[in-house]
């Protein structure tokens, strides 16, 4: 099981995450209206830390992602918004990197609407439905997931916290395209600032 530590900033933290945690990603989300919204300001001990880093961005101009990229040395794009699949194939045209498409979960999702991704992604990603577009806290009903039809990997996302484990793996045993988690929320102390004992216990639970 992979893990993504979202929503770092903080060089410190980010050091004891790596040191104490090592996931297989850090995310970094350059969406202004976030509260773990990351300035240029930290761009350059960031880039050289080493974890690769996801960026998350939501609906942006692709130029401002290919900016982001280079300043951040970023490893995949994580697009938390509506994009289209063509917005999607342009930018693995201009990037060749790896891209995640975040779906929004509601009461349901139809399928075929994600279809035109698959062939462009490396993952999707599966977070709970917020008008803030992520770091909502909350869960969805993963009953949804159960008629996933692709056989493309996908990340659980959405208020995973510590007493997730269990419930994910008894997922991960039902459904092998699940790939990996996203923590974020329920793992700070402040917006940004993770709470490194409880990843590291988490980490412990989920991966054997
Ligand atoms: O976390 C945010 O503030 C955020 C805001 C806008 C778009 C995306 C955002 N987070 C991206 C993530 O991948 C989060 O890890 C995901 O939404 C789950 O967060 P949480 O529900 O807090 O576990």
């Amino acid at each position: 099981m992979l893990i993504k530590v979202c929503g770092m900033r903080d060089p410190e933290n980010i050091q004891s995450l790596i040191q104490e945690v090592n996931p297989d990603w850090m995310g970094l989300i350059f969406y202004s209206k976030s509260s773990r919204y990351v300035s240029g300001d930290f761009a350059d001990s960031i880039k050289i830390t080493d974890v690769p880093k996801v960026g998350v961005f939501v609906n942006e101009p692709i130029e401002f992602v290919l900016n982001k990229m280079e300043e951040f040395n970023l490893s995949v794009v994580q697009l938390h918004g509506e994009e289209s699949p063509e917005y999607v194939r342009e930018l693995k045209l201009k990037t060749g990197k790896k891209l995640w498409k975040v779906i929004s979960v509601g009461e349901s999702i139809d399928w075929e609407t994600l279809r035109d991704y698959v062939g462009l992604i490396e993952y999707f990603l599966f977070d709970t439905a917020t008008t803030q577009h992520g770091g909502s806290g909350k869960r969805f009903n993963w009953e949804v997931l159960e008629k996933y039809p692709f056989e493309k990997g996908f990340i659980l996302s959405g208020g995973l916290d510590e007493e997730s484990a269990s419930e994910i793996l008894a997922l991960a045993g039902k459904m092998p395209q699940l790939a990996g988690v996203d923590l974020n929320s329920k793992f700070e102390d402040a917006p940004g600032l993770k709470n490194i004992e409880k990843l590291k216990r988490f980490k412990g639970k989920i991966i054997a």
